[in-house]
């Protein structure tokens, strides 16, 4: 709005301008005192409103940026784990950070400037007209010059623009996984072979890069010579009607004033044009990325109020996208306040079963069931806050072990992470480190051991106090006492739970009911280990 006003405003400029000129001519000072005056007050409001809206302009650009990225974040945050083991980290980082910062621009100079210009355009072509009806009418005759220019540029920077955010984005990948491989690069000492390859990557993204900036850099001018080339023909047919003596000096400064008023929104044009093909491939991956369908179980309203924690495998089939089956029609059933073992070979499909129990995968046959109500029929949340998984990989938070301890719990009672300090053992962590709780882990927990970072996932899923615990190969880093202490602590801890302990370790599974062994794609029942 208030560049609209600012637009209107702009119009009487040239005006004023040339009135100035006209009164300055005819020697009339006490005319030119107050076109002065009102020339200065009439800069003072412009140049007032374009900081105001200027301003606007940047706001509404970053309300904008958020918008756009809280909508992708949660999206993603949405969409299946199949999606995420399937799609790059890099692709989606670019495209929540830069490129929707490049599309938040774009659209915002689009809301701001572009009725502003028209404005502009339009009203310079009413006052021209008004003046010098010639000018006026040769002036839409650049139109097809400039589309013309915009069309033979634009089919190349289209595809150039997309070229460009792909290279991008894999340079974003290519950052964030050596980032990540920090410790391992280093290790097999290979920084210049990835250096290399991060150069290499470099090279094609400057390629592209360098390619789209010389048409953009060319584009402009071109648009430039054009307008210019047209005013050069509007000051010859406006000049012949003042050797004529039909327009005096001050209509002739006019006309030519407010030609060049309109050669603003033409440069604004052009620069809008080679952002536009930018914004088109941020929207199309964007929209790829939205129409990505979302975890079913996030629109099911199926709740279990109290939950004993009975699972049962039903003639359940998976598997893994163009993998052969891992699991053939498995079926079992687990008690509430069992603790069952599983073992098996590497890659046997131990951890698959707590990832379908979890509905992070779907059955391909048969149907898996919680205290006797099929799990596809939950919401997916309130089935997954039933369950405490601690994974192979336990994933911390570059944060404090407190904070990663409490991370996600409804409720942080005192009494209740202490016990579940003590039970995951995490409780040493006090006495070994000297900041205890409150240090500060590192990313994905570098600045700790192996078993604390296992004895804080511990903790975490344990403190949510959840009826369903799985610990797939939880202990696996612990030393052998404090695996003694927490098989001697866990009989506390897993005594109203099911529990499911995927380990290789026949030590950690001493507290078993029963033992599963995976194999070939079957779940047999075996021998538990004697503790
Ligand atoms: N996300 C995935 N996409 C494709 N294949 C997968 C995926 N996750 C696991 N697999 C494959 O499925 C099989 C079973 O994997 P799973 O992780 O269940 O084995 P596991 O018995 O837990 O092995 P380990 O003892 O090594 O932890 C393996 O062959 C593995 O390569």
């Amino acid at each position: 709005m208030l560049f609209l006003v600012g637009s209107i405003a702009g119009l009487g400029l040239p005006w004023l301008a040339a009135t100035l000129l006209g009164t300055l001519f005819e020697e009339q000072s006490q005319s030119a005192t107050l076109v002065v005056f009102l020339l200065a007050a009439a800069l003072i409001v412009l140049t007032a409103l374009t900081v105001i809206g200027g301003r606007a302009s940047s706001d509404l650009s970053f309300e904008i940026q958020r918008d756009v990225r809280k909508d992708i974040y949660d999206h993603v945050q949405r969409l299946p784990v199949a999606y995420h083991d399937h799609s790059r980290q890099g692709d989606l980082l670019a495209l929540m950070t830069w490129e929707a910062s490049q599309l938040a621009t774009f659209l915002s100079l689009t809301l701001t400037a572009v009725p502003s210009s028209l404005v502009t355009v339009a009203g310079a072509l009413a006052i021209l007209f008004y003046l010098h009806p010639l000018a006026a009418i040769f002036l839409p005759l650049l139109i097809p010059g400039y589309y013309l220019i915009l069309k033979i540029m634009g089919r190349r920077l289209r595809n150039l623009a997309q070229q460009v955010q792909e290279e991008e984005a894999r340079v974003f990948t290519a950052a964030e996984q050596d980032l990540e491989m920090a410790h391992s690069i280093k290790a097999a000492a290979v920084e210049e072979l990835r250096l290399s390859l991060f150069d290499a990557q470099l090279l094609r993204s400057r390629a592209v890069n360098v390619r789209e900036g010389r048409i953009l850099a060319t584009i402009g001018p071109f648009i430039g010579l054009l307008t210019s080339l047209a005013f050069v023909l509007i000051i010859v047919i406006v000049g012949q009607d003042l050797s004529r003596q039909g327009l005096s000096a001050s209509e002739l400064l006019s006309v030519l004033l407010y030609v060049a008023l309109l050669t603003r929104p033409v440069g604004l044009l052009a620069d809008l044009f080679g952002r536009l093909q930018g914004a088109r491939g941020t929207l199309q991956r964007m929209q790829e990325v939205l129409k990505e369908p979302v975890e079913v179980g996030y629109a099911s309203n199926g709740k279990i109020d109290r939950c004993r924690g009975a699972i049962e495998f039903v003639g359940v089939s998976f598997a893994y996208p163009g993998k052969p089956e891992i699991l053939q029609n498995v079926s079992f059933k687990i008690e509430p306040g069992e603790t069952v073992g599983v073992i098996g070979k590497n890659g046997a499909g131990k951890s698959t079963i707590a990832k379908l129990l979890l509905r992070f995968y779907e059955p391909l046959v048969g149907q898996i069931l919680i205290d006797g109500v099929p799990t596809r029929e939950l919401q997916i949340q309130e089935l997954r806050k039933r369950i405490g998984y601690v994974s192979q990989q336990p994933y911390l938070y570059n944060a404090s072990i407190l904070e990663n301890i409490t991370f996600g719990a409804e409720c942080t009672d005192q009494k209740r992470l202490e016990e579940a300090l003590r039970q995951s053992r995490a409780c040493d962590l006090q006495s070994q480190l000297p900041a205890g709780l409150e240090t500060i882990v590192g990313d994905r927990g570098v600045r700790i051991s192996g078993g604390q970072c296992q004895r804080i996932a511990l903790a975490r899923a344990l403190l949510r106090n959840p009826p369903i615990v799985i610990l797939d190969e939880a202990t696996s880093m612990f030393d052998p006492e404090g695996e003694e202490d927490f098989v001697r602590e866990s009989s506390m801890a897993f005594a109203n739970r099911t529990v499911i302990i995927i380990s290789h370790r026949p030590s950690s599974l001493t507290s078993a009911d029963r033992v599963f062994q995976a194999v070939s794609g079957r779940i047999l029942e075996v021998q538990p280990i004697a503790g």
